[in-house]
């Protein structure tokens, strides 16, 4: 997608030096800016210290680390290694242990010289596939905005709500719950956005700038003002992204999406996951007693980061000294709670039998190996 008019992936190869190159997420909205990722110290702090994130991101930045250290050592000892330090990273989106499994795979069995050259075409062939399936997902969730759209008088918004960065900068590119907006966009169809912050870090600014650049009508809202916008009818969807559903249709996302979960609900409006086949854990029945959630430091609530009056980036202490503070990143919603599940191969309901429907291959070869 675009930014200041020239088009960016949030990952990519450079073809000048052949380095990889990230989009720097630390500092947006307010600072674009591109780092270099070469040592495996650099991969592994740029998953962990969010540098790069989105479930999808995490697992195509693992897999250009794991290329970049094949052509450093290819051994099994390295290849084991560079697996544990990444896969130890981030614990949520399963994305990372996906990509890092299928890169192990597809090495281990190769001579040790022809490891760097397979691991960076893989790499190259995680974020290519990545995109598409996410432009997919945007023309299948396409069909749920126009058939809203279409029930409303002429030149009405269709309004959205969505909660964390589940934008292009959270994948390769398009994003999952964005991808439909940005194909309704391209569709002429009139939309409003509710973007959540997302406290504590606050994606919901990413979702904005991401927004903001194409021209997409959003408001930016309090974590807690969606159930009332739903309550006074101002809520026609809500479209989210997800770190890990299982096999039976729980979802698992950023901390906050199940009390949206839940307003939704009560308040009749369809609550959508767009979910790409890589975020699937096949292995996963009940999300809520299996999925590990990850435990933030303490400073991502306590404080707060944006642009100062002088226009620089700064931090600041919203609690006060001595109060302890609890950070769990994620919530699993249970799939009873979801209206449907928005696919690159189309949408499905939040049940092992919708999931097996659509990607019979993965669900089977998951029983083969359980
Ligand atoms: C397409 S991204 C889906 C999710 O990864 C997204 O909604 C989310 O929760 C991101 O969390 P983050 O902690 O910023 O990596």
């Amino acid at each position: 997608m675009k930014v200041n008019g020239v088009s960016y992936r949030s990952i990519w190869r450079d073809a000048s030096d052949g380095a990889v190159r990230i989009i720097d997420q630390r500092w947006l909205p307010h600072d674009f800016r591109i780092a270099v990722l070469d040592s495996l110290d650099d991969f592994a702090a740029a998953i962990r210290d969010m540098w790069v994130r989105g479930a999808p991101l995490i697992g195509a930045t693992a897999a250009y680390g794991v290329a970049v250290q094949m052509a450093r050592d290819p051994s099994d000892a390295h290849l084991d290694h560079v697996h544990a330090v990444l896969n130890a990273t981030r614990p949520t989106a399963i994305n990372l242990a996906w990509a890092l499994n299928r890169c192990r795979a597809a090495l281990r069995p190769l001579h040790a010289s022809d490891r760097a050259g397979a691991a960076m075409r893989l790499a190259d062939a995680i974020a290519d596939e990545d995109v598409e399936i996410n432009r997919r997902i945007g023309e299948h969730g396409l069909g749920l905005i126009r058939e809203i759209a279409a029930a409303k008088p002429a030149g009405e918004p269709v309004r959205l709500l969505t909660h964390c960065n589940a934008g292009w900068i959270a994948t390769v590119d398009w994003g999952t719950a964005t991808s439909p907006m940005y194909h309704a966009a391209e569709a002429g169809i009139p939309l409003q956005v509710w973007v959540d912050e997302t406290r504590p870090r606050n994606q919901g600014a990413l979702t904005a700038w991401e927004l903001g650049s194409h021209g997409i009508a959003h408001s930016y809202i309090t974590d807690n003002a969606g159930g009332h916008l739903m309550q006074h009818g101002l809520v026609d969807m809500v479209i989210t992204g997800t770190d890990r559903t299982t096999a039976t249709g729980d979802v698992c996302n950023k901390i906050g999406t199940y009390l949206k979960a839940l307003a939704a609900h009560d308040n009749g409006v369809p609550f959508y996951v767009a979910l790409p086949s890589p975020t699937i854990d096949w292995t996963v029945a009940d999300g809520l007693r299996e999925i590990p959630i990850e435990d933030r430091a303490a400073t991502e609530v306590s404080h707060v980061q944006g642009r100062d009056a002088a226009g620089g980036i700064a931090s600041v202490e919203v609690t006060p000294a001595g109060s302890g503070v609890a950070n769990p990143a994620f919530d699993v919603t249970p799939a009873r709670l979801v209206t449907g599940l928005i696919t690159e191969r189309g949408i499905c309901p939040a049940s092992r039998a919708g999931l097996a429907g659509l990607f019979p291959e993965l669900a089977s070869a998951e029983s083969r190996a359980s």
